[in-house]
């Protein structure tokens, strides 16, 4: 019997959702502006980040990391024989959710699936996407009103995901002379930690981004000591800290518990970025840049583990869910794939998970 070909029905148009950034030095105080509006963010902070940028000459990675993204997102679409539109939409830099909503209208698109490059959940790797999308089809008017916007759910459970991040660990510490004695940091972007206590699903007891990054940190250090027969231990650390001193934000920072494990052994941290899925400013400037400074001065050796982007199962995974989605939209019975112990989070949103603290505002793919 021929194997049923995949149906991406009723979606009729795939959107990559990302965070954005800037790609010249023009760019960089606007976007950082757009980023931090209303929100605590010391001037200070802002300026240093700036000059991150400026020491790159204004240019983000993360527009042609999502480039590239798009482009291997349509060739594996098109390999599986689904020809639909797929568009690219940023939150904080051209082309903006708004754009890719005119896209999606101009191309004739009902009904919209989108992917994000975030796959975890917390206000900030979720609803705030939800949020601008909502904002996005408002600003667009009534040319919008037959657009429905959904979107895959949060996949850090995703197996394809898990074995991306342990065919570069794996590959990582066997380029070190003695596996063994390494040790393990996961890294994971900061956030307040009022931020952590409010996410998921609202009824249950909050801490779920820190929970999800702790559950594919433990699998992938069982998985690294089975493979390699060892005992390596391994921790979640936080990079890319902002808002102001008196702000609780979760901690430890990457570069203080480099210091710590390097007052007690010389063994190499081995720092692998589960946080984000691409090589983007908190990577390559807040890991292999300040964390690697960090590591040379203490003595200890630093390697930084790929992220999953450049990785072919990862691609092939988010075709997956794009087509778990869209069975899930025709009231088909999906059982969602998984790679961690603990719930799946919906991909539908339950209503006040993962709670803006500072307004509610309308947000789609969601319940409420
Ligand atoms: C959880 C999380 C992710 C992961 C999920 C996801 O991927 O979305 C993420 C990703 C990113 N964050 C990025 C950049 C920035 N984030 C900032 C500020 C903040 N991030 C926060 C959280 C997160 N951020 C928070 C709680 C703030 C404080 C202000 C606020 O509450 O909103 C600021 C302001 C300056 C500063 O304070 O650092 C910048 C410039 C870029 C682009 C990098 C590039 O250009 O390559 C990316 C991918
Ligand atoms: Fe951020």
């Amino acid at each position: 019997m021929a194997p049923t070909p995949p149906d991406l029905s009723p979606y009729d148009a795939v959107l990559l959702g990302s965070f954005g950034g800037p790609e010249t030095e023009d760019e960089v105080m606007p976007f950082l502006r757009r980023v931090t509006a209303g929100r605590d963010i010391p001037d200070a902070r802002l300026a240093a980040v700036g000059e991150h940028y400026y020491a790159r000459g204004g240019r983000s990675p993360i527009n042609d990391l999502n480039r590239d993204l798009l482009a291997r997102l349509r060739d594996e679409l098109a390999w599986r024989g689904l020809d639909v539109p797929v568009l690219w939409g940023n939150r904080n830099s051209e082309p903006f959710f708004a754009d890719a909503v005119h896209e999606a209208l101009d191309r004739g698109a009902t009904r919209v699936v989108t992917v994000l490059t975030s796959a975890y959940s917390c206000y900030s790797s979720c609803r705030q996407y939800r949020e601008d999308l909502a904002a996005a089809v408002e600003a667009v008017g009534p040319a919008a009103d037959g657009l429905q916007v959904d979107k895959v759910r949060p996949y850090v459970h995703h197996p394809s995901l898990g074995r991306a991040w342990l065919d570069n660990l794996l590959e990582s510490l066997r380029g070190l002379p003695e596996p063994g004695r390494a040790r393990l940091l996961f890294v994971t972007h900061s956030v307040p930690t009022a931020m952590d206590d409010t996410s998921g699903p609202g009824d249950g007891d909050g801490n779920l981004y820190v929970d999800q990054h702790l559950r594919l940190a433990h699998r992938l250090t069982d998985e690294v000591n089975a493979v390699l027969g060892t005992a390596i231990e391994g921790e979640l650390v936080f990079c890319s800290r902002s808002g102001p001193p008196s702000q609780p934000w979760l901690e430890p920072d990457v570069n203080d518990r480099i210091e710590e494990l390097a007052a007690v052994s010389s063994d190499p941290v081995v720092c692998a970025p589960i946080g984000f899925v691409s090589d983007h400013m908190e990577v390559v400037h807040d890991l292999d840049t300040e964390a690697a400074e960090t590591a040379e001065r203490v003595g200890v050796p630093f390697v930084r583990v790929p992220t999953p982007h450049a990785s072919e199962a990862f691609v092939k995974g988010l075709v997956d869910l794009l087509l778990e989605r869209a069975a899930e939209a025709r009231g088909e019975v999906v059982v969602a794939d998984t790679w961690l112990p603990g719930d799946v989070r919906p991909s539908v949103c339950a209503p006040g998970c993962c709670p803006n603290l500072r307004a509610a505002k309308p947000a789609l793919c969601g319940s409420d």
